[in-house]
């Protein structure tokens, strides 16, 4: 099912030359997408327009199968949205502030109080719920804010950078929690983030950005798909790693050292058939060939290993450096 969709999306602020978003044309389905690029490639900038707080200077876009022009503020109710900067009013208790924001999404008292009570369990602020929220550390006013984003059931969330300034372990427990929206809870999720390895583990389809462009917008599965590219660690005499590569090389593999591995390009193999059959086949042969080697120099093979891409790659293929 499509939640979002945007047709030419493109905006300029005032008169600045440089659009934020140019021409921007994508789909967001279920699951969890994530939505990468650098400071200021216009993540922001994108959320805003598809919330109808900010007009795009030409293009059209459909959230929900509202129109971002007309509709802002239907969108806005059935919409949760998680902003990027802290917005936390610090002199209230977190559950009166996300009592207070159900009941502005048009929840009725009770239902407002259970819920927000609910939402505050799911991302683990329950035992903290009655502090107030300017003595809260970063990573609880990331979930204060996913919390108040989650309270009215809406049908479609955007968060802005919710991993932001969170240590290592606190990213990874936002990340699950990101996770557990998208998949158990079913919800739709656009999730935006500047450390483009971030969201490889948690989405179902990647849309990278890179000054206002699209560069792609991909499953994740087919960023992270195998490269052909296999890694190779020996074991042996100190230059055992270099005997190696000079095997490797004499019977034609183009191969370099990278760390304490050797990288081996893929083999050409011709008549194969199909794309996947010629690939099983390029990987034995590049198999045996990494064996006989190992075996004739008389070094141990500790690993042999299929590379996978990473989102990160996009970036070194695509954008000139
Ligand atoms: N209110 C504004 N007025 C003028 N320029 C702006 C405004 N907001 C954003 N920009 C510019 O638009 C571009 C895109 O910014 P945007 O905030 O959308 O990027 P971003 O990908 O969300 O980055 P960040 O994570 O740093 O916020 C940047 O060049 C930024 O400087």
């Amino acid at each position: 099912m499509t939640v979002i969709q945007t047709e030419a999306l493109t905006k300029r602020y005032g008169s600045s030359q440089v659009a934020a978003l140019a021409d921007l044309s994508i789909e967001v389905g279920d699951g969890v997408t994530g939505l990468v690029g650098a400071n200021g490639a216009g993540k922001s900038t994108l959320i805003k327009i598809l919330l109808g707080l900010l007009a795009p200077t030409s293009g059209s876009a459909s959230v929900l199968g509202h129109d971002i022009r007309a509709d802002g503020e239907a969108i806005r109710q059935v919409v949760g949205y998680m902003p990027e900067h802290d917005c936390l009013p610090p002199d209230m208790r977190c559950i009166d502030f996300v009592v207070h924001m159900g009941r502005m999404s048009g929840l009725p008292p009770a239902p407002a109080r259970e819920r927000a009570a609910d939402v505050l369990r799911h991302v683990g602020l329950a035992e903290e719920r009655y502090r107030l929220m300017g003595g809260y550390s970063t990573g609880m006013k990331q979930r204060a804010k996913l919390a108040q984003a989650l309270v009215h059931d809406p049908a479609l969330v955007m968060l802005d950078e919710p991993t932001n300034g969170l240590d290592p372990a606190a990213r990874d427990d936002m990340l699950a929690l990101v996770q557990r929206i998208g998949h158990d809870f079913g919800i739709p999720v656009l999730v935006t983030s500047h450390l483009l390895g971030e969201l490889e583990r948690i989405s179902d389809h990647v849309v990278v950005l890179d000054g206002g462009q699209l560069l792609r917008s991909e499953a994740t599965q087919a960023f992270l798909a195998d490269t052909g590219v296999v890694l190779v660690e020996v074991l042996g005499e100190d230059d055992a790693q270099t005997r190696m590569g000079e095997a490797l090389a004499a019977r034609g593999l183009v191969c370099r050292p990278r760390g304490t591995m050797i990288e081996i390009d893929p083999v050409e193999v011709e008549g194969a058939g199909d794309d996947a059959a010629a690939a099983a086949l390029a990987h034995d042969r590049l198999r045996d060939l990494v064996r006989d080697a190992a075996a004739d120099l008389g070094v141990g093979l500790v690993r042999l290993q299929p590379q996978t891409g990473r989102l990160e790659d996009v970036f070194r293929e695509e954008v000139p450096a």
